[in-house]
Formats: C-alpha cells, sequence, structure tokens
C-alpha cells in the first residue's frame, strides 16, 4: 500500500482563522470573517449547507459583522493593514465590494455600536473632534442625517446598549481595563449602574430586557465578576447570577426563551451556562471546545459559538437546546487530526512569594522531542494562555519543542485581584513569576539549563527583552515580536484612546521615573548578549515601530547578534497568510541555527 510520510510543520501552517461570525435572522446565512483565501475577508454559507463562498472582497481585518434584520444590506468594519482605524463599510446583500459608508479620514476610527430595530438607524462612536474620549453618534439611513448623541469625557466611552424604543443608552466609561463604569442615560438624566462608580469595577455587556431593566456583568464589590440587574423605575441594583471562583466574560440574552447565556472565565478554559429567568436555574451546558471567541443567540433561540481547543482550530458550531451541538464549518489542520497534536497540561507551581501561579505544559510527541524548550511569557499583560489553538505552538511542538506558558500575577481568570497585580508594575512581579517557572522547569526535569529559549509577543515581547537583559544566562537565544522596549517612549505612543488609562495601567512617566527606567529593557542593553530575533508589524497601533526600531539599532550598535524582520502590511498580529508563514518559518530557522 502507499505510505505517507508523517505531517510536516508546513502542514500546520495551513491553517485558516475564523475570527468572527453572524447569523441572520431567519438562519438563513451564516457570515464569517476569515483568511481563507490567505487575507482576512467575508465569507457565508447558506444553511443549513455548508459549502462556503466568498461573500465580500476587501482583504483588510474586520471588527465586526451586522445582518441588517430585514435582509437590505450588512454592515462590517475595516481597517487599513493592521492600523486598527476602523471604518464602517456596507455590503449589497447578495455580497459584493464594501462600499464606505460611515468613514472619514484615514487616521480616524468609527466603532460600530448598535443597530435599530428596523435597521434604518446606525449607532456609533467616533474618533472624530474626541479622539481620547470618543463621541456616540447615529447615522440615520433613511435621510443621512447623523446626530451628536454624546460626548465622551474624563476617559474613554462606549456606547454600550441602545433600548429598543431608542431612549435609554448605557455608557461604559474605562479608566483601565480593571476600572469600567457604567451609566444609563434617558433624557437629560443619568444614573450609574452600580451604586458606586468611585470604587474600582468593571461593568460590561449591558442588555436591555425591555425597556426599564438593564441586566449587565460587574465585579462591583467581588472578586468575581457575576450578572448584575439595574432597574430604571426604582434605581435599585442588585446581584443576580454569581458563580463560584468563576468570572462571567460575556453575557447574551434570550429572547425567545427568556433566559440568559452566561460564558465564564476559568483559568485556561471557559465554561457555557444558560440562567432562567423565571427559575432561577443554573443549568451548566457542554460545548464541543474549551475556549469560546462568541455566542450567538438567534430570535428563535438557537444558539451558534464560535470557538477553540488547543488541538482544534476556530469552528462554528449550531444547538438548538445548548447541549447537542453540530459542527458547521469544517476547519482543521491540513491533513493533521486532533490525535497529531499535542493537547496541554495544566500545571502549577509556587512563584517567589509563595504565590501559585498555574501554566500551559506542552509536551512534544516523544519521537519529536528534541530535547529543547520554548518559555512563552503571553502578551496583553491583562489576558491568559488559555487552550486555544495556536498554529505556532503545533508546529513547534511537531518540531520537539517543549513550551512553557505561565499564567504570571496580572492574567484573567484567577479573579480580580490577581488581573490587578500587574498594574504599575509590570517588570518587578511577572518577571519573579517567570524566573520561579524557569527554575521550576529546571527542577522538575522538564528542561535542561542550556536548553531554553526565550519567545513572547506583544507584553510576551517586553518580557522577553526585559528578561533577556536582566538573566541572559539563562537563555540560548531571544524572540521577541513588537514588545515595547523602552516604557518611556511606548507610554507616550499607543493610540489616543489609550492615553487616558495608562498612568492606572503602566503608571505616570514623571512620577514612576525611577521604576520606568528599572522596569525598561533598553536599561539592560549590555545584558542582551545571546542572539536575538525582532519580529514587528510596519502598521501596529499599539506597540509601534520605533519601539523595536530603537532596541535593534541599539544592539547592532554594540555589535550583537540580532536579525530583524518588518511586515509592513501588518498591524499588531499576522493576519495574512503568507506573512504568518513567513515569521513562523523565519523563527523556527532562527532556532535551530542556535541549538547547537
Ligand atoms: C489597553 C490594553 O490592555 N491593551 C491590550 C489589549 C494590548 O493590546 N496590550 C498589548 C501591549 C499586548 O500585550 O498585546
Amino acid at each position: 500500500m502507499i505510505q505517507f510520510p508523517k505531517p510536516t510543520v508546513e502542514q500546520f501552517f495551513r491553517t485558516y482563522a475564523i475570527s468572527n461570525f453572524t447569523v441572520s435572522s431567519d438562519e438563513q446565512r451564516l457570515i464569517f470573517s476569515t483568511n481563507l483565501n490567505g487575507k482576512m475577508n467575508l465569507w457565508a454559507m447558506d444553511l443549513p449547507d455548508t459549502f462556503p463562498y466568498l461573500f465580500a472582497h476587501y482583504d483588510e481585518s474586520i471588527s465586526f459583522i451586522k445582518i441588517d434584520p430585514e435582509n437590505r444590506y450588512v454592515l462590517a468594519g475595516y481597517d487599513k493593514d493592521g492600523d486598527e482605524n476602523h471604518q464602517i463599510y456596507a455590503i449589497p446583500n447578495e455580497g459584493g465590494l464594501p462600499q464606505p459608508l460611515i468613514t472619514g479620514d484615514e487616521l480616524e476610527k468609527y466603532f460600530f455600536s448598535h443597530l435599530s430595530e428596523d435597521g434604518k438607524r446606525i449607532y456609533y462612536m467616533t474618533s472624530e473632534e474626541n479622539p481620547s474620549f470618543l463621541n456616540a453618534r447615529v447615522r440615520n439611513l433613511e435621510d443621512n442625517s447623523d446626530t451628536l448623541l454624546n460626548v465622551g469625557e474624563a476617559s474613554p466611552t462606549q456606547l454600550s446598549a441602545v433600548s429598543d424604543d431608542e431612549e435609554a443608552f448605557v455608557y461604559l466609561r474605562s479608566y483601565a481595563n480593571t476600572y469600567v463604569t457604567g451609566f444609563v442615560k434617558v433624557g437629560e438624566e443619568t444614573h450609574s449602574l452600580t451604586p458606586d462608580p468611585d470604587k474600582v469595577h468593571v461593568v460590561f455587556d449591558p442588555v436591555f430586557i425591555d425597556e426599564k431593566t438593564i441586566y449587565f456583568v460587574t465585579d462591583y464589590e467581588s472578586e468575581y465578576s457575576y450578572v448584575a440587574k439595574f432597574d430604571l423605575d426604582t434605581k435599585e441594583f442588585s446581584s443576580v447570577v454569581t458563580v463560584e471562583k468563576e468570572s462571567v466574560d460575556t453575557l447574551k440574552w434570550d429572547k425567545e426563551n427568556k433566559a440568559f447565556y452566561l460564558v465564564t472565565e476559568k483559568g485556561v478554559a471557559d465554561v457555557l451556562y444558560r440562567y432562567h429567568l423565571k427559575t432561577h436555574k443554573l443549568e451548566q451546558l457542554k460545548t464541543p471546545i474549551d475556549v469560546i471567541g462568541k455566542v450567538q443567540v438567534t430570535k428563535s433561540g438557537s444558539l451558534y459559538l464560535l470557538g477553540t481547543s488547543a488541538t482544534v482550530p476556530s469552528n462554528i458550531f449550531k444547538s438548538t437546546d445548548g447541549n447537542e451541538w453540530k459542527q458547521l464549518t469544517n476547519n482543521g489542520v491540513l491533513g493533521v487530526s486532533t490525535g497529531d497534536m499535542v493537547e496541554p497540561e495544566v500545571v502549577s507551581y509556587k512563584s517567589f512569594d509563595g504565590m501559585e501561579i498555574e501554566a500551559l505544559l506542552c509536551k512534544p510527541k516523544p519521537e519529536n522531542d528534541n530535547g529543547h524548550t520554548i518559555f512563552w511569557p503571553h502578551g496583553g499583560p491583562q489576558a491568559s494562555e488559555r487552550k486555544t489553538f495556536r498554529a505556532m505552538f503545533q508546529s513547534f511542538l511537531n518540531r520537539g519543542y517543549t513550551i512553557f506558558a505561565p499564567n504570571f500575577r496580572g492574567s484573567t481568570g484567577y479573579g480580580s485581584s490577581f488581573v490587578k497585580l500587574v498594574e504599575q508594575d509590570w517588570g518587578e512581579g511577572p518577571r519573579l513569576d517567570c524566573l520561579a517557572a524557569i527554575e521550576w522547569l529546571f527542577n522538575n526535569n522538564i528542561t535542561e539549563r542550556e536548553k531554553l529559549f526565550l519567545v513572547g509577543g506583544s507584553y510576551g515581547g517586553y518580557m522577553a527583552l526585559l528578561l533577556h537583559g536582566r538573566h541572559p544566562e539563562y537563555f540560548k537565544a531571544v524572540v521577541d515580536i513588537f514588545g515595547p522596549s523602552d516604557l518611556f517612549t511606548f507610554v507616550n505612543s499607543v493610540p489616543p484612546h489609550w492615553k487616558p488609562i495608562m498612568d492606572r495601567w503602566l503608571g505616570d512617566p514623571e512620577r514612576d521615573k525611577e521604576r520606568f527606567i528599572k522596569d525598561s529593557p533598553v536599561t539592560y542593553l549590555d545584558g542582551m548578549t545571546k542572539p536575538m530575533l525582532v519580529i514587528q508589524g510596519a502598521k501596529d497601533p499599539r506597540v509601534v515601530k520605533e519601539e523595536s526600531d530603537q532596541i535593534v539599532a541599539k544592539l547592532e550598535e554594540k555589535g550583537r547578534d540580532v536579525e530583524y524582520l518588518v511586515l509592513e502590511d501588518e498591524g499588531h498580529g499576522f493576519s495574512k497568510k503568507e506573512n504568518e508563514i513567513k515569521v513562523y518559518n523565519l523563527m523556527l530557522e532562527f532556532l535551530e541555527k542556535h541549538q547547537g
């Protein structure tokens, strides 16, 4: 019989992303954003058939998709080469080429908020005239009038919910990732959704279930976020559903069945629940994947879910009862079964101060093992490494590398206090958690000293630079993917609507001058003696190219071994397949070159 070789690393590169989706109200059409043809575009399937076809061609990343309730048009948000200046486009119902609808100068942003029930008014946020705090506006599609609804003040604002009669609006105001207040505005009256907006807490995912009742998620006076309610008649706030040691992350309303769907974050995986308003019963539901990217509940009460697991790339699923799932997309790794891939182990270790830190340990199949480990600090930093599919991880594992990804202090999924631990402390606590992890790898005979690589992206890239500069003895070579290199320049180069949150998140360059010096990777150039690869998207608005340019220039001046790849048409990530493959190949070549 014909014998086929084992899967090669290149096969893992041929995996496609599905980053978002929506279903039409009649459930006849599923539209999703994917890089199936190499670049991000909208594709569709006419349900129940499952053959995807190109729906809108624009070759750019898509920030949202919304189908007109009466199926006359589709709305989508596009940016340019990853610059995150999202603008709103309209696409004919039959598909085609997106037409600019709510757009402006290429540096302005237009974020979609809400489409009225009759599909005639679009509510949106814009940076126009208010780049730091953003204004809310409404565009009437019948007469093309555009009205200012709210002027953002004090901190970036977001119009997050609109009542069906369009008389009441919920705005969120962010002071930090961990401090977001919510307030409802009706005519000239404004009320905080929580009893005291001066207390640090978050509010998100507000839903009007009628003109007078708003449900939302908050961690007000709690370690874990829960579902709460605000009554516009009585102005009363009350807690509705809490889940022990799990943070509610998503709230969706099922109007048909008078129930809520909740996604909770439990460390490295998600849990899906249904909460019945009449019976107050909370049911845990089965899901086909570990991490849920998006949930949509349709008018009929059907549930659609986009999700992924460590060995399952993103796919869309449908359920009519919340327990049996039909997979609508068949997005896999070219010729590779889930059994040929690696499922991470969830481990935990004690850090320098006794704090328990959870981590993902991915071990290659014994026949592939090359004896080397990649240490991967995640980005964010207020995010976490979870059981999601990463082509990069699975291809490195296929080449024989062990991967270790710690959820150091500041990571999400472990309660509100834990997330706050990275605020105004980017370089000390989390770095010491990483060092404790490395010692744990050595002490548990998972990694040999002299066989450790360091790779990280964004905040993970910053941590890779900092660990390299301060502790070069641990590493053979280092890969930095768009990591901030100097906190003084980084704090001033972020997008305008991030600036108001920088103080709580990172600190103030004057007040915290000593700490900024201590925690900036550029302070430790002398230590950066190991070979380095730096990768950067030229259009990255979050960690701008100068952050990588300056560290590369300074290391080159010192005659260090540093390679630099700039992707001209990418931002904070690699959305184009050929760019992604170029990056993975270069990283693998670099690691292989420095194994000896
Ligand atoms: C404001 C904020 O938390 N932004 C993050 C989502 C982000 O983009 N952080 C960068 C620095 C990253 O690490 O990805």
